[in-house]
């Protein structure tokens, strides 16, 4: 009977971070070129975008960092879980809370069991976040004129001394994970579905923008909640591929506290 289980160096004489790395490339591009991205990479981020940013990257962490804890132990999440160096909830919380005042409430969220599945989540956003993420913090920095680290602390990792090195060292984590060829192939395809998912967030965010802005152009105009609301009830709800539904209605909840 054949082996079920593959050598993380295998015929295909690719690791796992480069075949992750490889099937999300495109899909990187993508979110670069997302209108937010863009806009972003221009320096033109505004204090209510951040702080609408920041709502959904809350939901996101809380869901995902909620799976790893549960799974620290788990074969393919133990070789990847780095809580100390990476976890993003509690200054994503300060930083919400710099914004918003101490006293913004936390949404629930539901999550799912499919821990090996969390390898492709917590690749798509650390390893973002200590690459293209270093770049974005210096620029909200910058173009919303804070000083020092505050508001901002979801883009410092005070655990990780050295972004590309760690980088690394969490890419050979990664390659250790011994992975079925079915299960290798389910991780990848999660993958391209995790940057898919944050696109559609960052899409979303974009529209939410465009409402936002429109409805404070028109100041005083009775319609504006009604638009608003009727617009985030028609926008696709954000589907976390976790199997952790979020709903519009808790990013909509930041929207109105602007
Ligand atoms: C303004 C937008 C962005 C810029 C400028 C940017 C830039 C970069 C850069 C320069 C790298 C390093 C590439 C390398 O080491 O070869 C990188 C890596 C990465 N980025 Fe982005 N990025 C952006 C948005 C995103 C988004 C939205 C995500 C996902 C949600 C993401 C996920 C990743 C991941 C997972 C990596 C690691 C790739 C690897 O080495 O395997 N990035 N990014």
């Amino acid at each position: 009977m054949e082996s079920t289980k593959s050598n993380p160096r295998d015929a295909t004489g690719s690791d796992l971070s480069d075949q992750i790395k490889a099937v999300t490339r495109d899909s990187h591009v993508r979110a670069e070129n997302t209108q937010l991205m863009l806009n972003y990479q221009k320096g033109q981020i505004t204090q209510t975008q951040y702080k609408l940013l920041l709502c959904s990257l809350y939901e996101i962490y809380q869901a995902l960092e909620e799976e790893l804890d549960r799974n620290a132990n788990h074969l393919a999440v133990q070789p990847i879980y780095f809580p100390q160096e990476l976890a993003r909830l509690e200054s994503l919380e300060l930083d919400l809370e710099h914004f918003f005042g101490p006293h913004w409430r936390k949404r629930i969220t539901i999550g799912k069991n499919s821990p090996l599945l969390l390898v492709a989540h917590a690749y798509t956003r650390y390893l973002g976040d200590l690459s293209g993420g270093q770049v974005l913090g210096k620029i909200t920095q910058k173009s919303l004129g804070l000083s020092g680290n505050k508001g901002v602390l979801f883009f410092s990792f005070p655990g990780v001394s050295s972004p590309n090195k760690f980088k690394q060292l969490y890419r050979s984590r990664m390659n250790s994970i011994e992975l079925t060829e079915k299960q290798r192939r389910e991780v990848l395809d999660e993958a391209t579905r995790a940057f898919e998912f944050n696109i559609e967030v960052f899409d979303d965010l974009q529209k939410m923008l465009s409402i936002t802005q429109e409805a404070s152009s028109e100041k005083g105009n009775a319609t504006e909640s009604k638009t608003a609301s009727n617009a985030f009830s028609s926008s696709p709800v954000l589907q976390f591929a976790l199997g952790v539904g979020i709903t519009l209605a808790t990013v909509g909840m930041g929207v109105y506290a602007f």
